[in-house]
């Protein structure tokens, strides 16, 4: 995934903010809790996408590229990079502002990934997409 001119790819679907609780034995804020906001933040965009429930199939890719700390402002953005009959590709990227006693830094990405989604019906069956 390419991010021209240091600005995030796609819309911002999630914000948040890292907390003492998030953090992995470094004390850095665990992957995991990452990973989570990333599958809410797809999720949010492929339920818009498909008007209506969606489950997530699988993580095709994900790259952790600078650790997260507490405090630090998390940005999910996101855009959809493929639709299917019944499933959907969203690349993600995280960004970070971090955020000190001395004031608000420059953003930075440190994390991209993709997010495969399948739009369901009430029996939790796969039901097609409607493309515009
Ligand atoms: C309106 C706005 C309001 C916003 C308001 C916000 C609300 C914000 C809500 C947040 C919501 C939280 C969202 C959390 C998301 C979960 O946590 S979901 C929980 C974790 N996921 C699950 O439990 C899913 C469990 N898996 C399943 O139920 C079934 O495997 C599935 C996904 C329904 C698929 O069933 P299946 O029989 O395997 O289906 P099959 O016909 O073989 O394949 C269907 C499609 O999936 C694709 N597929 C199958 N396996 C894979 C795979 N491994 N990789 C990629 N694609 C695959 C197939 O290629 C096919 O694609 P298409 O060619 O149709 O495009």
């Amino acid at each position: 995934m390419t991010t021209e001119n240091n600005i995030p790819r796609g819309q911002l679907l999630l914000r948040t903010l890292a907390m003492p609780a998030d953090t992995n034995a470094n004390g850095d804020i665990f992957g995991g809790w990452i990973m989570s906001q990333l599958d809410l933040a797809g999720a949010i965009l492929a339920k818009e996408i498909s008007g209506g429930r969606v489950v997530t199939v699988s993580v095709e890719s994900i790259a952790f590229k600078a650790p997260v700390s507490v405090g630090d402002v998390v940005c999910c953005y996101g855009e959809c990079s493929r639709i299917g009959n019944t499933s959907m590709s969203v690349a993600l990227e995280v960004w970070v502002k971090p955020v000190a006693i001395d004031g608000v830094g420059e953003r930075y990405r440190v994390c991209e990934a993709t997010f495969n989604y399948v739009a369901i019906n009430s029996e939790g069956r796969p039901r097609p997409i409607r493309k515009a």
